[in-house]
């Protein structure tokens, strides 16, 4: 009547080919359910050989029927999510919050400055107004060099947020932009043109400046005199033992502080925070709680984004997509935080180390269904209040109850922010994922096999650890989160779980080709059709998927492969070292993944070239399950072709169990030529070549003859 209709800042609308996708969900459970009943039924009598590998078998498919089941709950229904910028300029372009952007440094070696800049002033310039901005650097290497980088890149800002504004050029980190107008230079009118010249030439020379220092290993005098700054390292002794060193390198309340076009500049902060051999830092947790501690004496920013140093703003505008949601009327203020995705920009058309592009264009949607995205440590915007722990509250919108006094980010847990985001959505919160079409943030994906199984060794190792905490979805989730939800996050948290399954399934069948046992249903039983059937449809499914996010074919294949080392290698691992924990017996690490590379790493990540190149018990484990199914059909093809029975006997009693050997084989192709055909320096060293024959073979012939 006269009022208005709401208009809301964002829109929830639901994913495309939901049908199709739940008839093929109920289908495959079906051919899973078969497969129990036929194992029930055909148990190898007691006495007869096979009978301790089907029951292990048979727990094996039990894990993963589970485990299909709770990934079922992350696409049962998904969502998306669309922002309305247009609506929040309209009301409340006056009104805008501070914003603390927080960017986490570790290791100067192996996130180089020159890298952790282009994150910093990508961020710097998003398109927000600059008065309402800071950022904050925290360097847990305690690195002059950082520092002096920072300082560098805080003059380069007084030409580069002009520049940006300017031209509204996407992306804003400098490295990235650069390399965007290299391959396109038509929208660009001649003005543009020169300033680009102009702009470029001065990044050039602070990357040399950056550069030099870090090659001589030391900042020269010269520079150590302009900049007070640097006395505060006087009393430095090493990364694990220093004071905190702050320093406001802008201050945005400054008059002075202005860039080139005598526009306010954001407030530009470094934090090394305190450091003793006796205290325990908490790795990044311990990061993120002293930023939180030292902006709110500075900023105080209401809301806070936090972004790892290789994870550049690619996308301006979304500190306004994430207000949207945090800012709409009717149910902002139920939300904690606004989850980007990881994407990555250094991923090769093949992705050979996995992606997690399944995780972000399709499960994340499915987690938003529940209003509980997890936390992942990039690209999330957190309201201060309750990353302090604030609880929520429905009665009284104003009113604050905090449930404990700790605040920040939880210790203790190498997915401190998995744990973090739980815990607020046990208080209560809603969360949500946003994925535009534009991605928000690009960084850097690992490049190396032994990066990326440690990377996902940590991830797993942290998410087991939540599952058996006081804090486990199970328990402490129960009645504070949903079923669905809880089901979403065991997914993930079980990830490391999976390695007995996996390694039952990726030896057994093939040891059992040895003897000559059959452990499948004969290719002529009518039980063949509900294995056939799960394989077929379970690999077109996810064949399809992965296309329908954009992977490629050899991507798929590749994923496939991932899935399998992780699973005898990251999740064992992160398994033993969890129970391990639990005895008390060490504390979990948190393992830097590296930013750069030797030249020659990256050229064989470019062509996609597995990279080993040295020993690690990871890789003797790949290498032995390898060979031991390359062993086990070898020494099969020889009795079936001399043996008594005939070739096309042995298929009709063992087909599957050939297949699943063959496609073993086939996935480690890699690994073989890496043991024996390559000669480069990524190759598999011969110390991990002879320990995995020897183990390989050990075991074929004691499964053979002795058991
Ligand atoms: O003691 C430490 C260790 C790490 N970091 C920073 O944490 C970030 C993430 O480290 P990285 O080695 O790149 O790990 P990723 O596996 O890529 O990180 C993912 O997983 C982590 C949890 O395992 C989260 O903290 C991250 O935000 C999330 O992006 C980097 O910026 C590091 O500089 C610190 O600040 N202090
Ligand atoms: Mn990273």
């Amino acid at each position: 009547m006269g009022e208005e209709r709401y208009l809301p800042l964002f829109e929830t609308t639901n994913a495309k080919g939901k049908v199709l996708y739940r008839f093929s969900a109920v289908s495959v459970s079906v051919g899973i359910c078969l497969i129990s009943v036929y194992r029930v039924t055909h148990i190898p009598k007691a006495g007869e050989d096979g009978r301790f590998g089907w029951m292990l078998l048979f727990a094996a498919e039990l894990w993963f029927a589970f485990y299909w089941f709770l990934t079922q709950a992350l696409r049962w229904s998904r969502i998306n999510r669309q922002t309305f910028k247009d609506r929040l300029s309209e009301r409340y372009e006056n009104e805008l919050p501070g914003v603390d952007i927080f960017v986490c440094t570790a290791d100067p070696i192996i996130e180089p400055p020159i890298m952790v800049m282009n994150t910093v002033l990508s961020v710097m310039a998003y398109d927000y107004p600059a008065e309402k901005l800071s950022v904050y650097l925290s360097d847990d290497g305690g690195s002059e060099f950082t520092y002096y980088a920072f300082l560098e890149a805080a003059e380069f800002a007084k030409h580069w947020i002009p520049y940006c504004k300017k031209y509204s050029v996407e992306p804003r980190s400098p490295a990235a932009y650069f390399v965007s107008t290299a391959s396109d230079d038509q929208s660009q009118n001649q003005k543009q043109t020169r300033d680009l010249a102009v702009i470029k030439k001065l990044y050039e020379a602070m990357a040399a400046k950056i550069g030099n220092a870090v090659n001589l290993g030391r900042i020269s005098e010269e520079v150590r005199s302009k900049h007070k700054g640097f006395s505060r390292w006087d009393s430095y002794s090493s990364k694990r033992d220093h004071e905190t060193i702050l320093q406001i390198v802008i201050d945005g309340r400054d008059p002075n502080a202005r860039d080139v076009e005598g526009c306010v500049l954001p407030t530009l902060v470094y934090l090394a925070r305190e450091k003793r051999p006796q205290i325990h830092h908490n790795f990044k947790a311990g990061a993120m709680n002293a930023l939180i501690r030292v902006s709110s004496n500075i900023s105080n920013g209401k809301l806070i984004l936090n972004v790892d140093c290789d994870m550049y703003s690619n996308n301006s505008k979304a500190i306004r997509d994430a207000l949207c949601f945090l800012m709409d009327e009717e149910q902002g203020h139920e939300i904690a935080y606004v989850q980007f995705p990881q994407n990555f920009d250094n991923l090769t058309k093949n992705e050979l180390y996995a992606s997690l592009r399944v995780y972000f264009e399709v499960e994340f949607h499915g987690l938003d269904n529940y209003w509980g995205t997890s936390y992942i440590g990039s690209g999330c915007f957190h309201r201060r209040e309750t990353l302090c722990g604030k609880k929520f509250s429905k009665v009284n919108k104003s009113e604050m109850k905090w449930e404990d006094k700790k605040m920040g980010l939880k210790y203790g847990c190498p997915v401190e922010d998995v744990i973090t985001g739980l815990l607020i959505q046990c208080r209560g919160w809603k969360s949500v994922y946003c994925n535009p079409t534009r991605k928000a943030f690009l960084g850097l994906a690992p490049t190396t096999l032994l990066q990326a199984l440690v990377q996902h060794k940590r991830w797993s190792e942290g998410h087991l650890q939540i599952t058996l905490s006081k804090y486990s979805v199970v328990w402490y989730g129960r009645g504070r989160i949903g079923l669905g939800h809880q089901l979403g996050y065991l997914r993930y948290n079980l990830w490391a779980a999976n390695c007995w399954a996996t390694l039952i399934y990726s030896t057994l069948p093939s040891l059992y080709l040895l003897r000559g046992t059959s452990l499948f249903p004969q290719i002529s039983s009518r039980w063949i059709i509900p294995f056939a059937f799960v394989i077929i449809a379970k690999n077109i499914g996810s064949f399809v998927e992965f296309l329908w996010c954009g992977g490629t074919s050899l991507g798929w294949w590749n994923d496939q492969r991932i899935w399998l080392y992780q699973g005898t290698t990251s999740y064992l691992f992160a398994f033993i070292d969890t129970i391990v924990h639990y005895l008390g017996y060490i504390d979990s690490a948190f393992v830097i993944t590296a930013k750069v590379a030797d030249e020659d790493v990256s050229e064989r990540y470019e062509k996609e070239i597995m990279e080993f190149g040295g020993s690690s018990p990871m890789f003797t484990v790949l290498a032995t399950l390898a060979l031991l199914n390359l062993y086990c059909f070898a020494w099969f093809l020889k009795a079936a072709t001399t043996g008594t029975k005939g070739i096309a006997e042995v298929y009709e009693t063992m087909s599957l169990q050939i297949l699943l050997c063959v496609v073993l084989i086939v996935i480690n192709l890699p690994l073989y030529e890496a043991l024996y055909l390559r000669k480069d320096k990524g190759k598999l060293p011969s110390s991990v070549a002879f320990k995995s024959m020897a183990f390989a073979g050990f075991a074929c012939i004691c499964f053979k003859f002795l058991y």
